[in-house]
């Protein structure tokens, strides 16, 4: 009786781009030894089986015709910057190296290797994972239909903002900021990451009296706004503000990446009823040395597996450094399926130093109205007011998607004309 061949062991794969004045080859092999059976020396029991069973593989190395002047990353190694090179790399690893476990994961995909000697630049540009990671996580549990669905927003982009000064305001005044918002038909707010549950503006004062606010608005015009929270903390801090928001009416919180950590967006997300904001400050720390940290595309895979339902990716024309291009692959990004049967799909959030001007740039260049636009300043610095810049944004969107030029538009919508004469 002929036995049916075993399956192949399922494996993750992550592309690099790598920096050395080694051989490219010989600090593949490296990295995929360190980040699997292998270390510095052969050891006992590192048998040709259990490295047919356990060991990465270099499946792909391709050297990269650019001339790199200088190492892009110290390194106590001795460079010849003659021998300096670039290449981009793809290693896999067997499942069963750690299971379907996303905080295993990053140790595998994104541990020691950044430290190795020999590398004068690495980054990870991009993460395939195999099926059983789509069974192990929930993803967004709201995505794009439900955010629309909560926030009554059906065909065309959710018009935000964020609560500004980002702190300062105790929680009558930044509801009071949220009423003349919701007047002006704002579809979101979100409060700055910075604020959190300080007692000049501790959390549940600030839930309760913003809630109020949107409640009572929800009433009279049957608009509930929504109101992303900021939720950050520790595990049952998370839950137990999550519970509060809920209980009030509200229909959607916010955390902060990289201060949660992937355990408590995992467990946040588990078992949230409400859709999740996931803010990425801290994300130039990762990202911003070409040769160094992580692609985005990479990066926001690992997230929207965990559960958010909306995902950052700054804005054109920003206020930080990044390039537009490098924002409109986020923004794509976020709108591309991460499996087959489960598509994961996050709503990308526009946002930094946004005001009516990029409305026609970012519609051409996504080519979607799937986005949350979160104006902070771009809406409360309005000369009019809060309220005639949340007018003027969305008379910018609505522009922008009829392909009408903003100056034209701007001739029979005096908030739009005002806010282009203006910063905001
Ligand atoms: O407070 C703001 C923007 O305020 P403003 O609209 O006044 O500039 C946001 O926290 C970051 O800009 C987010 O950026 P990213 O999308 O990169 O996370
Ligand atoms: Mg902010």
């Amino acid at each position: 009786m002929s036995q049916r061949p075993a399956a192949p062991p399922i494996r993750i794969e992550a592309d690099y781009l790598l920096e050395t004045a080694s051989d490219p080859r010989k600090v593949a092999e490296t990295m995929a030894g360190e980040q699997s059976s292998g270390t510095f020396v052969p050891v006992p029991g590192e048998t040709p089986e259990l490295k047919a069973r356990s060991a990465a593989r270099v499946e792909r190395l391709e050297v990269l015709d650019d001339s790199v002047a200088a190492p892009s990353l110290p390194t106590t190694a001795a460079v010849d910057p003659a021998r300096l090179r670039r290449a981009r790399v793809t290693l896999s690893w067997p499942i069963e190296n750690l299971g379907p476990s996303l905080p295993n994961l990053l140790a595998t995909v994104a541990g020691n290797l950044f430290e190795l000697r020999p590398i004068t630049g690495l980054r990870l540009l991009d993460i395939r994972l195999p099926q059983p990671f789509a069974d192990a996580y929930p993803g967004p549990r709201f995505g794009i239909g439900g955010t629309r669905r909560l926030a009554g927003v059906e065909d065309r982009p959710i018009i935000g903002t964020i609560v500004k000064p980002s702190v300062g305001f105790g929680p009558e005044e930044t509801a009071a900021l949220v009423r003349t918002l919701c007047e002006g038909g704002i579809d979101f707010i979100k409060d700055d990451e910075l604020q959190a549950d300080g007692p000049h503006c501790p959390f549940d004062e600030r839930a309760r009296a913003v809630m109020r606010v949107v409640n009572d608005h929800a009433e009279r015009t049957g608009k509930k706004v929504m109101v992303a929270f900021n939720l950050t903390g520790e595990i049952d801090q998370m839950r137990r503000r999550h519970d509060l928001v809920r209980d009030l009416g509200g229909t959607c919180v916010m955390a902060s990446l990289n201060s949660v950590g992937l355990v408590g967006m995992i467990a946040l997300a588990r078992t949230s009823e409400l859709p999740i904001h996931a803010h990425r400050n801290g994300w130039g720390y990762l990202a911003r040395h070409p040769l160094l940290g992580w692609s985005y595309v990479a990066w926001q895979k690992i997230w929207r597996l965990a559960g958010a339902d909306h995902m950052h990716v700054n804005g054109l024309d920003n206020k930080f450094s990044e390039d537009d291009d490098s924002v409109v692959a986020s923004a794509r990004t976020c709108l591309t399926p991460l499996f087959p049967d489960k598509p994961c799909l996050a709503m990308p959030v526009f946002s930094s130093g946004q005001t009516v001007r990029q409305a026609p740039g970012t519609y051409a260049a996504l080519g979607s109205t799937d986005l949350i636009v979160t104006a902070g300043g771009g809406i409360v610095a309005h000369p009019g007011g809060p309220g005639e810049g949340v007018a003027a944004l969305r008379q910018a969107w609505e522009a922008a998607v009829a392909g009408i030029p903003l100056a034209h538009h701007a001739r029979t919508h005096p908030a739009l004309a005002q806010a282009l004469e203006g910063a905001a």
